[in-house]
Formats: C-alpha cells, structure tokens, sequence
C-alpha cells in the first residue's frame, strides 16, 4: 500500500472505530510503520474525524517531520513497535470493557482474560500483561511497556486502557476489537462457570492460525 493509501485507511478505520464506541472524545491514538518512519494520530485529535492530509509523520528515529503535533502517546507506540519488528501497526483505545479489566486486574498478572473462545486466542494470543499504571504520555512507561511487548502482541495499561499491535493496521484495528469483545464476555460471566477453552484447544488454535 501507498502511504496515501494509508493515511486514508487510518481515517476509515478511525471513524469505525468511533462510530461504534470503541473511543470517545480524543480518546485513544494510533500508530503504523512506514518504509521511512512512522506514521501517528494528532495529539488531542478525534479517532472520528481524522485528516489524512495533518496526519503526524516521524522519521525513522521517531522525529516529528510532518503534519500536526503527535500523539502524546509517541514512548508507549515507540516501545510495542521497536520491541516487535514484524508489528507494522498499534492501536490504543480506552474501549470500556477491556479498561474495566485493566483496574480489575493487578500490574503484573499476564492473562487477565480466559481463553474463552477461538478468536481471542488467534488474535492476541496467549499472553495480555497488565502494565502499571503511569500518567497517560509519561515517557518513564516506555521500559515496561517494551518489556511486556516482547513477551505479547497486546498489553493492558492498568487503570488506562488495552494496546493492540497487528501486522497490518487492519490486523491491529480487528483485534483491538476482538479484545474489547471478549473483555465484555468475560465480565458478562464473571462468577459463572463458564467452559473455557482447554490448554489443548488452544495449542492447535495457535499452531494453526498464531
Ligand atoms: O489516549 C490518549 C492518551 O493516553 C490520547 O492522547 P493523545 O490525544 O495525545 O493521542
Ligand atoms: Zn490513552
């Protein structure tokens, strides 16, 4: 793809995030990887109304060449995408029900969702560490995220919200979806004995699809 072609996937896939909840207000950021760098939401800009033309543009050193001020959020993208080199996208959100687990869970814990069903397992795998909590755009996150990132495609921010990382962008936007609906199935049946997916049943999954 062009980065033209990008840019404007960024905008389609932002407004059908937000259309359907999965942020509000300027809520939540978004990164890819470009052959010559990177490119990044707008610090304080929409996911709903994006711009493809003010679209942030950093250099492979994470310089700021183009476009309007980035995300605050550049140390949290920076370390998912240097800790996991065939990552070519991050989404960052702070979709209710997987923000809801990351203040239930504690900083630390490394599967706070059960393998309830195939689709969360194939899209983000095994693991979903739980990282402490810091003040949204603190560059001192930038070690424990890139730790937690080498060991899963996802993490949660404790008392913030999930990180998703994909191939694609398209592979990173579906499963920060597919996290935020299996962090709503795992509320829905908090305290119910709820069948989940054996250790065997998720070693095929994974053989199969990871
Ligand atoms: O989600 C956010 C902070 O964590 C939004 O910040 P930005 O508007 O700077 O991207
Ligand atoms: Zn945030």
């Amino acid at each position: 793809m062009t980065e033209q072609e990008i840019r404007d996937q960024l905008v389609r896939l932002g407004a059908s995030l937000f259309q359907r909840g999965y942020s509000v207000g300027s809520a939540g950021n978004i990164s890819v990887r470009l052959p010559d760098g990177f490119l990044m939401t707008p610090t304080n800009s929409s996911l709903g109304s994006l711009d493809a033309a003010r679209i942030s543009k950093l250099d492979a050193e994470w310089r700021h060449v183009g476009g309007d001020k980035p995300s605050k959020e550049v140390f949290l993208h920076r370390a998912v995408l240097s800790a996991r080199p065939e990552a070519g996208a991050v989404v960052h959100l702070h979709s209710t029900h997987a923000t809801a687990i990351g203040c239930l869970a504690a900083p630390g814990e490394d599967a706070p969702i059960p393998p309830l069903t195939p689709y969360f397992v194939m899209r983000i795998g095994r693991r979903l560490p739980v990282v402490p909590y810091y003040r949204p755009g603190d560059g001192a996150m930038e070690p424990a995220v890139h730790a937690a990132a080498l060991e899963a495609r996802a993490l949660l921010l404790a008392n913030h919200g999930p990180v998703v990382s994909g191939k694609t962008l398209l592979d990173a936007v579906y499963a920060s979806e597919e996290l935020e609906e299996s962090a709503r199935l795992a509320l829905l049946l908090r305290g119910m004995p709820a069948r989940e997916l054996t250790p065997a049943q998720v070693d095929d999954l994974l053989t199969t699809f990871g």
